[in-house]
């Protein structure tokens, strides 16, 4: 049977504990997840509490100078979540899954992961081994689709691997186009310094006959799993449903496709085309310009020596207009819409059932002398709500980071212990496990993870693994009585030895 671990802690006799690498911080305690119900900050669970007049008998003494008199609840999870977050459960409602990243997420990151890790065999794809330093493509490009529609040239789009530097990229081929001269990339260094959270960087452009034609190649950064706009609302792919346009959607998007529209004419470009199928989601209603640079290049090597240079402050008010008809025609697809009044902006927008501010904000972009900086007014009441949004969700992502810190520290406790125990080259030495120092490693082994009940058969708790391998990572004074298979050795360890022994014995093995 295993055995259960006494509690023989005294506060007043332990030895200060403060683990190198993290300090002195100040650790609240936590639940009942973590095994215990004290409540009192800095306080090892069992241990009684400073008498009151303790702390308030000191006032000119920080609080946190004196739970150093005491050991840190290294043991023990940090609490999840800012308040704020509605992630705090009853200590009864929770369940060993809490302290783990939630099934939702950990799926849609596993997913991307996968999508990362996707490979093709590049004879059977009929793709080259690399293109310059590229190498491993895979077709991303959902659709099969050849058409020329939307730089007037067949563009296709891969992921692939550096070798320079073994990240993965996203490499867009447009095939065909005639570049005479190194002049049509002359806009690309500026296209490359911008740095924009709704714009997919652009990193290198260059030509290739690697395709077996003469092939423009951009190379963008990759952001796994996105579908472009149109994909998103329009195409169904896959097991993908088709996400709902509303309102608040159209004000976000209008919101980061202004960020990104303001940042390109501060670099003195123009964005050319807000086409719905170059613009990507990367995330749930994250948006990024996707082809970047290709119309400028496209436009250069097209151009007929005669035609006159457009003119940019034209352009960058063509833009505008180009992202209200956007904003326009995802407005309309809402509703089925009078087509005598088609062409009209406003009469359009009048059948919509959407708010007067948005409806004001649209029809604006198509005034003939809309500026950006008007149009960032208009948004700015949005902009709160949006930034509110994004603060959440960068608070329950780091929330749910910090917990995976505290289960990173107990893979890399495992890996150590596995290292250590049953070593088969060290068979033979019977100093090594059965009865030197790591015997008692080898025992705790077996009552973390390998406990029976009266009868022989498994039992497997989760909760038990998790906390026993916290208290040796934090090496706790709590005592535990660990007993052999046969029952004939007995031993009464302190997690805080067992700890030293694990250190010693995997600094044996790498020669630390
Ligand atoms: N930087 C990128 N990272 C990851 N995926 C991308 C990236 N850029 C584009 N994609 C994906 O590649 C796929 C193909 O993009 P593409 O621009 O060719 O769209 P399309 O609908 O096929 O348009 P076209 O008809 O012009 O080929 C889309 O699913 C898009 O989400």
């Amino acid at each position: 049977m295993a055995p259960t671990p006494s509690s023989t802690f005294n506060p007043e006799t332990a030895p200060m504990f403060t683990p190198s690498g993290l300090g002195s911080a100040y650790i609240p305690n936590t639940s009942a997840l973590n095994g215990n119900s004290a409540t009192t900050p800095g306080m090892v669970p069992g241990a009684p509490q400073p008498p009151l007049q303790q702390v308030v008998g000191q006032p000119e003494e920080p609080f946190y100078m004196q739970t150093n008199l005491y050991p840190m609840n290294y043991h023990l999870y940090a609490p999840q979540a800012p308040p704020h977050i509605d992630l705090n459960k009853k200590a009864n409602e929770r369940t060993v899954a809490d302290i783990f990243i939630p099934d939702r997420l950990r799926e849609y990151i596993q997913r991307k992961n996968e999508e990362s890790l996707k490979s093709i065999s590049n004879t059977q794809a009929g793709l080259p081994f690399h293109v310059n330093q590229y190498h491993s493509l895979f077709p991303i490009d959902q659709n099969f689709d050849r058409s020329v529609k939307s730089f007037g040239f067949v563009s296709s789009v891969y992921k692939c691997m550096s070798n320079d530097d073994g990240r993965l990229y996203a490499m867009r081929r447009i095939e065909g186009v005639p570049i005479m001269s190194t002049k049509v990339f002359k806009k690309v260094k500026r296209w490359q310094q911008l740095d924009c959270a709704n714009i997919v960087t652009l990193r290198e452009v260059f030509t290739t006959r690697s395709f077996g034609d003469n092939s423009l190649i951009l190379i963008y950064d990759y952001y796994p799993m996105s579908l472009t706009l149109m994909e998103t609302h329009f195409i169904k792919i896959g097991n993908n449903s088709l996400e709902l346009i509303t309102e608040e959607l159209l004000w976000n998007y209008l919101v980061q496709l202004t960020n990104a529209i303001v940042s390109i004419h501060s670099h003195s470009l123009t964005v050319s085309a807000f086409d719905p199928s170059k613009i990507i989601v990367t995330n749930k209603g994250r948006i990024r310009l996707s082809a970047c640079g290709i119309y400028d290049i496209i436009r250069s090597a097209t151009i007929t020596k005669d035609s006159p240079e457009p003119d940019l402050k034209e352009q960058q008010q063509h833009d505008i207009r180009e992202l209200g008809s956007l904003i326009l025609n995802f407005a309309r697809s809402t509703a089925i819409i009078n087509e005598s009044q088609d062409g009209e902006p406003k009469k359009i927008l009048e059948q919509l059932k959407f708010s007067q501010e948005f409806k004001h904000c649209v029809s604006y972009l198509f005034e003939e002398d809309a500026t950006l900086a008007r149009l960032q007014e208009l948004i700015a009441p949005q902009l709160l709500r949006i930034s509110n949004g994004l603060q959440d969700s960068s608070d329950y992502m780091e929330s749910w980071l910090a917990r995976e810190v505290e289960n990173a520290r107990l893979v890399r406790l495992m890996t150590k212990l596995e290292s250590i125990c049953d070593r088969p080259e060290r068979g033979s030495d019977g100093a090594w496990s059965e009865t030197g120092e790591r015997y008692p490693v080898k025992l705790f082994k077996d009552y973390v993870f390998h406990q029976v009940n009266e009868s022989g058969h498994p039992v497997v708790d989760l909760t038990h693994v998790v906390n026993c391998l916290n208290k040796l990572d934090a090496g706790s004074e709590e005592t535990l009585l660990l007993v052999s298979p046969d029952e004939t050795t007995c031993l009464i360890m302190s997690y805080r030895n067992l700890k030293q022994l694990v250190d010693k014995s995997f600094s044996q093995l790498t020669g630390a």
